[in-house]
């Protein structure tokens, strides 16, 4: 049976551990870590079935195939490659790192080294399926449009360098428009689906981001528009944001969850 790790025990690494604790996910959950002990802790309580151990990365990524990583942008330079030097797969929530040319290099040469795969699943978005098959030819344009209620994203490194004030905030306003390579670092809880689409794409200088602080709304909404030699495809998905962490959309964690199904299931639908 598969044996997995967990890093990050958040929104998406309960989910997931719930859901192997569950028997959703038919794999071995060997040992989960968090920056913070009690979270670490109130998550291995909730578990019914499944006694992993607490340990650091090095030591986890010994005794396990798959190291899944939903903790930060931070925690994929310190820690996933050391799990591929390790010979584990690994899966990655944490996208927007990649846009780290230096890092995404260094990632992909010990996954080929060490024969690893990396898993990056669709997350909170739709559409990577058809963004997938649409560049085999050409792709002249992909635009994402992030809204969110104004709380969803706070603490975006850019809204504190310049200063907004989300509370005050009373109609729908564009905070930025720009590529996604900026997009990534200034609001690295908010658009790691922006790397996504991204490296499925046409890379994260020619992938455009507009990110929109919208009070009227209750949903996280994500608009994509691809434009390519394929024709032209627009998705709209509006996520109900996650009870414990209102940055991430409730199908964040369903999407990591359904890679993983994936991973351990003989059929492969999709594209
Ligand atoms: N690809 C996608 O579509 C999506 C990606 N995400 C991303 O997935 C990741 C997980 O999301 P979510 O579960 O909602 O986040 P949470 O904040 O709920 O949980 C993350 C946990 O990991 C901890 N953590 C962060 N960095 C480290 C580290 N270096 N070492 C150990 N522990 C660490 C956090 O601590 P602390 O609170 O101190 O940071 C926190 O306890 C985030 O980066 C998020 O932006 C989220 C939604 C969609
Ligand atoms: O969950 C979402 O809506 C998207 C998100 O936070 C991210 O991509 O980082």
């Amino acid at each position: 049976m598969l044996r997995i790790g967990v890093i990050g025990c958040g929104t998406i690494g309960t989910s997931i551990c719930r859901a192997v604790d569950d028997g959703m996910i038919e794999a071995e959950l060997v040992a989960v870590y968090d920056r913070h002990t009690e979270g670490v802790e109130k998550l291995k309580s909730s578990l019914k079935n499944c006694r992993p151990e607490t340990l650091e990365v090095m030591e986890m990524s010994r005794q396990i195939d798959l190291l899944v990583e939903c903790a930060s942008q931070e925690a994929v330079y310190e820690m996933i490659p050391v799990a591929l030097a390790a010979h584990c797969d690994v899966m990655i929530m944490s996208v927007g790192a990649l846009a780290d040319d230096k890092l995404h290099r260094t990632i992909e040469k010990l996954a080929k080294d060490n024969n690893c795969k990396v898993y990056l699943p669709s997350g909170a978005i739709v559409g990577l399926d058809g963004l997938k098959s649409a560049a085999v030819e050409e792709i002249y344009s992909v635009t994402l449009t992030t809204q969110k209620p104004p709380g969803g994203l706070a603490g975006a490194p850019f809204v504190i360098r310049n200063d907004i004030d989300l509370d005050k905030i009373t109609g729908k306003t564009v905070l930025f428009e720009g590529p996604a390579s900026e997009a990534v670092s200034a609001f690295p809880a908010n658009v790691n689906v922006a790397a996504s689409l991204s490296l499925a794409g046409i890379g994260f200088d020619k992938t455009k981001v507009r990110i929109v602080a919208n009070p009227a709304l209750t949903r996280n909404i994500h608009e994509i528009t691809v434009e390519g030699a394929f024709g032209e495809f627009t998705t709209r998905v509006e996520n109900i944001p996650s009870p414990a962490n209102p940055r991430s959309s409730f199908l964040a964690p369903l999407s990591a969850i359904a890679t993983l199904k994936k991973i351990v299931n003989p059929f492969q639908i999709g594209t």
